[in-house]
């Protein structure tokens, strides 16, 4: 069957690095791939955009093709949007279907530090995608895993639900929401390092703008 592949994320904002990787995995994998934004993500400050406006630039970044589809589950939860918990709703909706959690090789990293994290590999396959300036020197937790779960094919991932872990090498792109936020609040116009519909709707990119962020300060 076809698996189900999630790249989950802050998204604040998407950019076009986010896009490039997930259509890469959708080709290396042959899977259906969304883009699933955290409501609360777990491990860092509150995004500068709220939720609905995080959504909609993914909506805006996604529209006119259908590779790419948007998982927007995390954001009706309440509470910190712990991965294990996504992945253990889509499990029980897919029943056999191979499930694949996409993360960067910075995300992967810091893995053993994620809720229940061992957990994951029972309802997951993971994708860990290349990212400019991570080694893939990972920490003995993590060595530890791959060395009875890592396949080199990522179809192999089509063979079984869950529990196996593939490095998959995409084009190099150092591109961050932490770059594109600073260019942002500096007045700069990121184009091209953000998918052009962005651009189309000033409402989509006013949360970065330096004035916004002057008018929400205390
Ligand atoms: N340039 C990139 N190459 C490969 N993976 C990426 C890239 N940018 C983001 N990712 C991955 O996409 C997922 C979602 O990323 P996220 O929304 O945190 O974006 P980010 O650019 O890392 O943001 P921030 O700078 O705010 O931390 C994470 O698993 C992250 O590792
Ligand atoms: O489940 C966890 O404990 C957990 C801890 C840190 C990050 N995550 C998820 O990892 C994804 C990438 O997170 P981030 O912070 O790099 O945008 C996003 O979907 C988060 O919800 C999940």
């Amino acid at each position: 069957m076809r698996p189900l592949a999630v790249l989950g994320g802050t998204f604040d904002p998407v950019h076009i690095a986010h896009l490039a990787v997930a259509w890469e995995a959708s080709e290396l994998l042959d899977a259906e791939v969304r883009l699933m934004p955290a409501s609360i993500p777990p491990h860092r400050p509150p995004p500068v955009a709220d939720a609905t406006s995080r959504v909609a630039m993914l909506r805006a970044a996604l529209r006119g093709q259908d590779r790419l589809g948007l998982e927007t589950r995390e954001l009706a939860r309440g509470g910190p949007s712990y991965t294990v918990d996504t992945l253990a709703e889509l499990r029980a909706e897919e029943r056999n279907r191979p499930l694949i959690l996409l993360l960067g090789a910075d995300a992967f990293t810091g893995l053993p530090g994620w809720h229940r994290w061992r957990e994951l590999f029972e309802v997951a396959h993971l994708g860990v995608l290349s990212r400019p300036g991570m080694t893939h020197d990972w920490p003995a937790e993590l060595a530890r895993e791959m060395a009875t779960r890592q396949v080199g094919d990522p179809r192999r991932l089509h063979e079984q639900p869950a529990g196996k872990v593939v490095e998959l090498m995409v084009t190099p792109l150092e591109i961050s929401s932490t770059r594109i936020r600073d260019l942002l609040a500096a007045g700069r116009e990121p184009r091209f390092l953000l998918p052009e519909a962005l651009f189309q709707d000033a409402a989509l990119l006013a949360p970065y703008r330096q004035d916004a962020q002057a008018v929400r300060a205390p």
